[in-house]
């Protein structure tokens, strides 16, 4: 008897995530330039575009009134509030990403990644890490997007979530775009360990 056409196994999701200024845009930039491929969730957020921000492709920029409306339908996977502004990721995209047994990739903030893995055990968490705290103030100054007094509150909260690494499976340290961008992608390719059998 001719048996069903099987759907593929659910893919595994990847975080990434890391203080302000790291440079998780670049790394992950840097692999979809390699890998254009690889899909990466555009988020939603209240904060303004900067310049040369396109909206749908960087964020999908939304009012107070539309974040709520997400929330209140159960839209978003994980949101969080992070220096004056909501972030979230709208959870239908993924979900259809993950069921085609293709990874996704989310770039979230230390709340967003919580929540990911109380709510998905085998998703994988990946910590971006400066290569020194100097380096990394040197990189939110240099970057020229927030004035003085939003980079210390950036760099207040990027304490916190310095002290919050070892709650990621990985840690990758961004001290060159190229090395940490493969360092990435080997991540994404990497079978679960549900799905090996392997222990945690
Ligand atoms: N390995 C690196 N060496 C030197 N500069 C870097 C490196 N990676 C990123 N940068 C620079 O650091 C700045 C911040 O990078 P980026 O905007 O990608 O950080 P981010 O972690 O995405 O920040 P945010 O969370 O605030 O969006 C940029 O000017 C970028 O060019
Ligand atoms: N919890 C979530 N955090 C998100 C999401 N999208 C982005 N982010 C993080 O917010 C901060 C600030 O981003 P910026 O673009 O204003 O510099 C940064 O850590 C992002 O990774 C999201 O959907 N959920």
């Amino acid at each position: 008897m001719p048996t069903a056409p099987r759907s593929p196994a659910p893919a595994r999701l990847t975080v990434l995530s890391g203080p302000s200024g790291v440079g998780k845009g670049t790394v992950v930039a840097e692999v979809r330039r390699r890998y254009p491929e690889v899909w990466v969730s555009v988020s939603v957020t209240t904060r303004r575009a900067r310049a040369g921000e396109v909206d749908g492709v960087h964020y999908h920029f939304v009012d107070d009134a539309e974040f709520d409306r997400l929330v209140a339908e159960d839209g978003l996977l994980e949101w969080a509030e992070y220096a004056g502004n909501r972030y979230g990721t709208p959870a239908a995209p993924v979900r259809e990403r993950l069921a085609t047994g293709a990874p996704a990739l989310l770039e979230i903030e230390l709340q967003g990644a919580r929540q990911v893995r109380a709510r998905d055990a085998g998703a994988q968490l990946v910590f971006l890490a400066p290569p020194s705290w100097a380096e990394l103030k040197s990189r939110l100054a240099g970057r020229g997007s927030e004035p003085p007094a939003v980079q210390e509150r950036r760099l207040a909260i990027a304490q916190a979530e310095l002290d919050a690494a070892g709650e990621f499976d990985v840690v990758v340290v961004n001290d060159d775009v190229a090395r940490a961008a493969d360092e990435l992608v080997s991540l994404l390719a990497a079978p679960s360990s549900e799905t090996t059998g392997a222990s945690e």
